[in-house]
């Protein structure tokens, strides 16, 4: 099927469009959060897996971070457990641990490794217990009410420390790391940890260049329901005081935040819904989704 002129010069100009990008992004190491709700979808996954394959054949390293919350409710309500959340952080006791590790180190990281290598890159999946390399301890969470009272919502952990080793060594030999968010404590045990703050702890370790959380919305809204395409520290603050930023939006904004912080160029919160809003936020002149920025 031949194209039209004004059809071909368009898809010519998008691919040149790239050129600059391709060169600023070149060996540059760009993480990927890739969350549970963006992932509900046949063609959405396929196209992410394309995306991600691409990226690394024109030399940046994307590192993969998936999320999969979603998927372990469903697997919870097959066995008759209902999903609670506090503050956006899973109550996990050790039967809902055995549920998590289930569906995030095996069935969700594997369908993503899977889907990668499918079109022809070459993904390898980890728990953050290989190699000892994401290492937690138990999170209290802050009440909501009382600021100074630390609940305790069992087996959840927070990042100490991130060995970024075994990620390096694989993006050498030109592997794709695909992580699930699964820690490992002091005395071995294994911690359920939010895939955002994976994402965000292992982006600063790494000093990547890009921080992209893919989700479910456009971005981060306002309370008229209308796109913010760029947020500062104080106002992410003011959002979050006022009631605006709510429940998984916390965690992923917050980390979103501490990563500009901390030396990762920028953090983006984009909408996984897109087909291909990987190449449009890291390849086109067209930015997707909510930019945050440091104050600084
Ligand atoms: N101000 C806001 N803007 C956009 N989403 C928000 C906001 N406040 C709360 N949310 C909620 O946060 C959700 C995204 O977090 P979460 O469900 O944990 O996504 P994921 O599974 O991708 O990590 C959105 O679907 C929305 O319901
Ligand atoms: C402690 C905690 O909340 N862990 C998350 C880990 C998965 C996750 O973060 O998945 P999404 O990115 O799809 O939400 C959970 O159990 O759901």
């Amino acid at each position: 099927m031949s194209l039209s002129p004004a059809s071909a010069k368009e898809k010519a100009n998008i691919l040149s469009e790239a050129l600059p990008y391709i060169r600023r992004f070149q060996d540059k190491t760009i993480v990927i959060k890739y969350g549970g709700n963006a992932m509900t979808e046949e063609h959405l996954k396929h196209g992410f897996a394309k995306d991600v394959v691409l990226l690394k054949l024109v030399g940046l390293n994307p590192v993969v971070v998936h999320g999969g919350g979603p998927q372990i409710n469903d697997l919870l309500k097959r066995v008759g457990k209902q999903g609670e959340f506090i503050q956006g952080m899973r109550v996990t006791d050790e039967e809902t641990m055995d549920i998590v590790e289930m569906v995030l180190g095996g069935q969700v990281n594997k369908e993503i490794v899977n889907l990668i290598n499918q079109y022809g890159g070459k993904a390898v999946g980890l728990t953050g217990t290989d190699g000892g390399m994401i290492q937690a301890k138990k999170l209290l969470v802050k009440s909501k009410t009382d600021g100074e009272e630390l609940i305790d919502i069992g087996l959840v952990g927070e990042v100490t420390r991130i060995d970024p080793a075994l990620v390096t060594l694989l993006d050498s030999q030109d592997f794709i790391p695909v992580i699930a968010p699964i820690g490992v404590g002091e005395l071995g045990e294994a911690f359920n940890i939010n895939a955002d703050l994976v994402a965000g702890k292992l982006a600063e370790t790494l000093k990547a260049e890009k921080l992209i959380l893919m989700t479910n919305t456009t971005g981060v809204l306002d309370k008229e329901g209308k796109l913010l395409t760029g947020l500062t520290a104080a106002q992410v603050d003011a959002l979050i005081d006022d009631g605006t930023i709510s429940g998984g939006m916390i965690p992923k904004i917050s980390m979103a935040l501490e990563a500009v912080k901390n030396g990762v160029k920028s953090s983006h919160i984009i909408d996984g819904r897109v087909e291909h809003a990987l190449l449009l936020e890291i390849l086109t002149d067209q930015g997707v989704g909510t930019l945050i920025r440091s104050n600084a």
